[in-house]
């Protein structure tokens, strides 16, 4: 896959996009579409540390890329009125990194802590000692000489984000007194993501073509925004600039969305899995490896919507083709096909 089809279809945000990204961000928990039961804990969450005059607990988001974790990250700081700090897992490799963050935090602050299961071992640890008694241990010198010298820090509120909540380390986890479960977002909600953001960027979004772009983005409003460009890219160099039906089928096709939404990747899972595996059972990394992909991309980014959409399923033995995954690739399943292991599906299991 070249780096522009992967721009186009992965959920990841590509550098470009953040501009129109933050432009497009909702900025209130009203303003945030969908994810209702998420929404509605976290209101109370809020209100009631308000309420109470006290910073509210940690809060921990799990979801996939693109399903709105930094913006909402973004919208508690907002609804707190508080100020917002941002970091992520990978840029603290080491537990000074993490001292040098949580000293300077000023109270009430919220520290927004992206992919934390990245985040290097010995700093987790100085991350429950700050997040239970907001208090870090700074060690001073080395070998059997080295002492911890404790400073006080300021009571905040971290708001972790993470791919895979079952890669934290429980004692992590369980120190966040709120955890959030974003789930994919229904078509219905993505059309009135679509519409707002084609009021934002001024374009002239029609009811049919709305509903086309929101079907085919894979449950992910990151999605759904750069395929609109897309859409409107293809509206103003080929048509009138009104994004018609017409202009979103004919975009779509062109950019290799298919008709349920599926990328390329998607689509050379599937088809590894159907013509190589014979639908399997097969395990992720020997699926990823036949794909030229890491296991890491294929369980992140494609998986979990062709799970949630019905085309593989996740059993103790490996992946399965469903007979849906068969009709939509237009093969048709050897009679000793393994779907008989698709009945043993739990979505909890880790294969
Ligand atoms: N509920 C929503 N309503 C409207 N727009 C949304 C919503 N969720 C996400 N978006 C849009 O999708 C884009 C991506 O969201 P965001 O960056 O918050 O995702 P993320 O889960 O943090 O992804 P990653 O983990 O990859 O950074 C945002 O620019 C925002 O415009």
């Amino acid at each position: 896959m070249s780096e522009h089809d992967r721009e186009l279809v992965s959920p990841e945000a590509a550098l470009d996009d953040h501009a129109v990204e933050s432009a497009l961000r909702p900025r209130t928990l009203d303003e945030f579409v969908g994810q209702d039961r998420v929404r509605e804990q976290l209101s109370l969450v809020l209100r009631s540390a308000q309420q109470r005059g006290t910073a509210p607990d940690h809060i921990l988001m799990s979801g996939g890329p693109g399903l709105g974790k930094t913006t909402l990250a973004m919208i508690i700081a907002a609804e707190l009125g508080a100020p917002l700090r941002i970091t992520s897992g990978p840029a603290i490799e080491r537990s000074g990194d993490l001292a040098a963050v949580l000293s300077t935090l000023r109270e009430g602050e919220v520290l927004f802590l992206d992919e934390i299961h990245r985040m290097a071992r010995p700093a987790e640890e100085m991350l429950y000692v700050a997040m239970e008694d907001f208090r870090v241990d700074v060690m001073v010198g080395k070998g059997p000489g080295a002492t911890a010298i404790p400073l006080e820090i300021a009571p905040f509120t971290l708001v972790g984000a993470t791919t895979r909540a079952g890669m934290l380390p429980a004692p992590l986890r369980d120190r966040f007194g709120f955890v959030a479960h974003m789930d994919f977002y229904s078509p219905e909600e993505l059309e009135l993501i679509l519409h707002r953001s084609a009021r934002l960027l001024g374009i002239e979004l029609l009811d049919d073509a709305a509903a086309e772009i929101a079907r085919r983005s894979r449950g992910t409003p990151r999605i759904a925004n750069r395929l609109l460009r897309r859409v409107r890219d293809y509206a103003q160099v080929r048509g009138d600039g009104r994004l018609t039906l017409e202009c979103a089928r004919a975009a779509l096709s062109l950019y290799e969305v298919d008709d349920e939404g599926l990328d390329r990747l998607d689509r050379a899972v599937l088809d590894a899995l159907l013509r190589r595996f014979r639908g399997g059972p097969v395990g992720l990394s020997t699926l990823a490896v036949s794909v030229g992909e890491e296991p890491e991309t294929v369980e992140i980014v494609a998986e979990p919507f062709l799970v949630r959409a019905g085309f593989i399923a996740r059993t103790p033995r490996g992946r399965v083709a469903t007979p849906q995954a068969w009709a939509h690739m237009g093969l048709t399943p050897p009679p000793d096909a393994a779907f008989g292991a698709a009945a043993l599906f739990d979505p909890d299991e880790e294969p």
